[in-house]
């Protein structure tokens, strides 16, 4: 398949990027963040999670970020839910019209994660998914562990695929496919996107890489050729999974938005706006980004 005119960005940063965070981010460090990349023109920005706050100190301020982001017409902010708890808490809160649930393709991440098994994890969904539908809400379902899990080891793309189709038919808009220690390589993303696309319509799935082996881009790559139209990436290059020693953050959206300039691929975001936003949280969080654009962007301009 030709590779897509258009591709769509999911900014994670906010989340997933600064949910390992050992020590507190002020709100309005979040605020700020938030804002900023909006400006740099990404449209979808997922803002918080309504999580156990003993299990993820760090986005236990979620309600407070989300009634204090401006919000620019156009622009979505998505926040994690794992039960129906997190969803009343998402029904209290400011402006939400777009959750995601999260499970995962390995029995023991499920448990570490979400303290549940796969198939107790889909139970718990179905009613979350169910209420969110009735309100008019889109639901993203994202898969873990979809390409090597941090504690079984190997991950079959048949698992991945029928997770993935469990979660679509229950109702879930978009399955987010997360390669969560970012062990994949091209072919192996290549096989799992397939096997899923068996059960869901591959306009549905977005990649999920983390890029903790440096494969991520190409591992993009290879998945945008098979028809995948959403990438999910986190300024800087912040995070890592509190479930997945030795994760690091998503594949940086700085590198990703290089690379789809270079081939002429529309994002809709400016790679200089959302550097600017990198540095700044990465200077509040005390350290450079990871994103290599991002150090390249700075030696360039000193
Ligand atoms: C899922 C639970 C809540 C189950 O946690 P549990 O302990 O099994 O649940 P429980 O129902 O027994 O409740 C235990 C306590 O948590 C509270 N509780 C229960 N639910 C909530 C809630 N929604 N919000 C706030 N509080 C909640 C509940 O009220 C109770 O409080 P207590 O009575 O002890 O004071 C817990 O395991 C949890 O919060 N885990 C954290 C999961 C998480 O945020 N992981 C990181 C995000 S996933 C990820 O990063 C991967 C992804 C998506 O990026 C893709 C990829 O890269 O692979």
């Amino acid at each position: 398949m030709a590779l897509p005119d258009f591709v769509t960005i999911v900014e994670v940063g906010p989340r997933d990027g600064l949910q390992n965070e050992p020590t507190r981010v002020p709100v309005d460090t979040k605020v700020a963040l938030i804002d900023s990349l909006a400006d740099a023109g990404l449209r979808v920005i997922e803002a918080g999670a309504f999580v156990s706050p003993k299990w993820v100190p760090q986005m236990a301020d979620t309600d407070a970020v989300l009634a204090r982001i401006k919000r620019p017409a156009g622009v979505r902010f998505p926040v994690l839910v794992p039960n129906e708890k997190g969803m009343a808490a998402a029904e209290a809160a400011e402006g939400v019209h777009e959750i995601a649930v999260f499970g995962a393709a390995s029995e023991a991440f499920s448990k570490k994660n979400i303290n549940c098994s796969v198939a107790e994890s889909l139970e718990r969904f179905r009613p979350v998914v169910a209420r969110a539908r009735e309100h008019g809400w889109r639901v993203r379902g994202y898969v873990s562990c979809v390409l090597g899990c941090p504690y079984q080891g190997a991950v079959t793309p048949e698992a991945v695929a029928a997770v993935a189709r469990d979660l679509h038919a229950m109702g879930c808009d978009e399955i987010s496919l997360g390669d969560t220690i970012g062990v994949g390589t091209p072919l192996a993303a290549r096989r799992m996107i397939e096997a899923v696309a068996a059960h869901v319509p591959v306009e549905r799935l977005a990649a999920h890489f983390h890029d903790t082996y440096g494969q991520a881009l190409a591992n993009l790559l290879a998945v945008l050729e098979l028809g995948v139209p959403t990438v999910d990436t986190s300024v800087a290059g912040l995070g890592g999974c509190p479930y997945a020693k030795g994760a690091s953050g998503n594949v940086a959206t700085e590198d990703v938005i290089f690379m789809l300039d270079g081939m002429g691929i529309h994002t809709g975001v400016s790679l200089q706006r959302v550097a600017e936003a990198g540095r700044a949280i990465s200077e509040s969080l005390g350290r450079e980004p990871t994103s290599r654009v991002a150090q390249a962007l700075r030696s360039a301009a000193a």
